[in-house]
């Protein structure tokens, strides 16, 4: 019943299109039992025509139809059944085409309610969430869902049903045997129902191997430079190989175990026929009854084998799956935001007006007293932290490595909520309306994130073709100093960066992500300075960049150089959470130096 209910709650649909589904579900199952259930009588009345006799209807319809010979009339009644098998064969795949459909239509919802979610999510869940289980669960549990939790549990269903009605219309005819039957079945499910918890054991072991796999994978690859240049792929290797092999022996373990359904019910109802035969034999000396029952345990093997161990295999397989079903359901339902829900209209396309919001800013930015602990974290890495910006100014925060630069600045962008003061833009809080906030700044990170693709999709990020405005793409290009390399390339801006931008070097990297926040045409600018040492003629074609941006833009530069914020207005000198000192390029940084000498 907990399956069911988390079940309905991850699927995005409505519950009488579920019952449908259902009904699909079990005239497919008929239709199965129609296909067999037709040949036996009709070779039956081959081999013996003058059965035909015994049925009033047929024999009537011969009649009626006044043919030369009864082999005419089988004939006939051979092509009638061709006829009705082609209908059959293709009433079947419509449903099983309808049915599938339905069930990879609940996969694409559920992606993009995923991805939805874990979008919307605070920044801090990924501080301590690995990407490895994002990636998998949109990627492969999704998948999973559709064709191990769904398709099998809307299958058991019907199924159940199917053998509920063939019990029923049996034990019309015999009751005793039905009652045999339906014992055998019960006797069946009790080592399914023994192994369980070891199914599902099985079941998230493999997942986790999985999770681990990818992890494994994104370490390996992601620095595949260090990798490679320290010589520790069998490291890699290794780790891989334990997850893999953990996965093969979980998997292993539950593909035979789901080869059991068939074979246990095969066996009791063999035991049982061949006893019950004997049996009968030696002790009441009696075989007359016998063929009616024998005739039972005929529909039996036919319809109720495949139905029952169907079933069975269903069952185990939802098991081995439950730990999919538990992981989805409990990330929709402690994640998911109202925010994130909003598609359940169910366009085809996703809208995109959530970004068109923009805060007003004409005078000033005050940060108030910010303090920040990250979670679990025993000190605080912000303390108290006040400044003002005025619109059009460039500061600089400059101190030492851990001294709370790239947490003020990730406040500063929303990403990180303080835990107590406030960030004002012309006196109203961005908490009234964070999006409209983020909407006013561009951010250029220390690594620029760059996406396998071109330059052009880069730069204006997120950006669909068609809408990309060449104009703006041009003067971004200009400003960043990036006409240059452009030029020189064969395809020009459909240059292709590869995977992370390994086709670029890192000055031209950090000039893509100064275009891309030109491009965006953002009033606030926060620069991430690049630590990586940069040759002095890429490091003055960026400072050249920055300075034109200085210009026109307010602009907040986390610096790691001191010779790139000599443009600025002012400068922060920030130690253990705290702005310890301030003022202009020439007092911070030149008189400090010589201070400190
Ligand atoms: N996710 C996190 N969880 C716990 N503590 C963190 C986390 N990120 C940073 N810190 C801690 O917060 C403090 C400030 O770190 P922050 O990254 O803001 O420094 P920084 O001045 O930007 O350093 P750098 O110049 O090296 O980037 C450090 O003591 C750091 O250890």
């Amino acid at each position: 019943m907990k399956y069911l209910s988390q079940f309905l709650f991850v699927i995005s649909t409505r519950k009488i299109d579920l019952l449908l589904i259902v009904f699909f579900f079990v005239v497919i199952s008929l239709l199965d039992a129609i296909g067999i259930g037709l040949i036996g009588p009709f070779i039956g009345l081959a081999v013996k025509p003058e059965t035909i006799e015994r049925s009033a209807w047929l024999y009537s319809l011969y009649g009626y139809l006044n043919l030369k010979s009864i082999n005419q009339f089988i004939a006939l009644i051979g092509l009638a059944i061709i006829i009705l098998f082609y209908f059959k064969s293709f009433l079947y795949y419509r449903i099983q085409n309808y049915v599938l459909k339905f069930c990879y239509t609940q996969q694409v919802w559920l992606r993009l309610r995923m991805l939805r979610t874990y979008l919307s999510l605070p920044y801090t869940f990924y501080l301590k969430t690995n990407s490895a289980h994002v990636i998998q669960n949109i990627g492969t549990e999704s998948a999973n869902f559709t064709y191990s939790i769904a398709v099998p549990l809307l299958n058991s269903i019907a199924n159940a049903f199917v053998l509920a009605v063939i019990l029923l219309l049996m034990a019309k005819t015999d009751l005793l045997a039905t009652v045999s039957i339906f014992g055998i079945l019960l006797v069946a499910i009790v080592p399914f129902h023994y192994f369980r918890h070891r199914v599902a054991l099985w079941g998230k072991e493999g997942l986790e191997a999985n999770t681990e796999t990818i992890r494994v994978v994104n370490h390996a690859i992601g620095g595949l430079k260090t990798t490679k240049l320290i010589g520790c792929e069998s490291f890699f290797e290794n780790q891989l190989l334990a997850q893999a092999n953990k996965y093969s022996k979980a998997a292993s373990l539950f593909h035979s175990f789901q080869q059991l359904p068939r074979i246990v019910v095969e066996a009791l109802l063999i035991t049982f026929v061949v006893g019950f035969v004997s049996l009968s034999l030696v002790i009441a000396e009696r075989s007359d009854s016998l063929v009616s029952v024998l005739g039972i345990f005929a529909i039996a093997s036919v319809r109720i084998i495949p139905s029952a161990s169907q079933l069975l295999t269903c069952m185990g397989v939802l098991r081995n799956n439950k730990p999919t079903l538990d992981r989805i359901y409990l990330d929709l339902k402690e994640l998911e935001t109202p925010e994130s829900l909003k598609y359940l209209g169910m366009s085809r396309k996703v809208n995109s007006s959530k970004t068109t919001q923009v805060h007003p800013f004409t005078d000033k930015i005050v940060i108030d007293e910010l303090s920040y602990s990250y979670p679990g974290a025993a000190r605080q890495s912000l303390k108290d932290v006040s400044l003002t910006i005025r619109k059009g100014e460039s500061i600089a925060l400059i101190g030492k490595s851990g001294a709370g630069k790239t947490t003020l600045s990730d406040i500063f962008l929303g990403l990180l909520i303080p835990e107590s003061g406030d960030i004002q833009v012309d006196g109203e809080s961005i908490y009234k309306d964070l999006r409209s906030w983020q909407n006013l700044i561009g951010y250029i990170p220390q690594s620029i994130f760059l996406m396998d693709d071109t330059i052009e999709r880069n730069i204006a990020f997120g950006i669909p073709d068609e809408q990309i405005d060449k104009q703006k793409l041009d003067a971004a290009i200009k400003k960043s100093q990036l006409t240059e390399l452009i030029e020189q390339l064969p395809e020009g801006v459909h240059t292709f960066v590869g995977e992370n931008g390994v086709r670029l070097s890192g000055g031209q990297r950090q000039r893509i992500g100064i275009a891309r926040a030109l491009y965006y045409e953002r009033e606030i600018l926060v620069l991430d300075e690049a630590t990586s040492a940069l040759d002095n003629e890429t490091e003055s074609l960026i400072s050249e960049a920055l300075r034109e941006l200085g210009r026109t833009k307010t602009m907040i530069v986390i610096a790691h150089r001191l010779t790139t914020v000599e443009h600025c207005d002012r400068v922060y000198e920030m130690s253990n959470g705290q702005i310890v000192r301030s003022g202009s390029y020439q007092e911070i940084v030149i008189e400090g130096q010589s201070h400190d000498d």
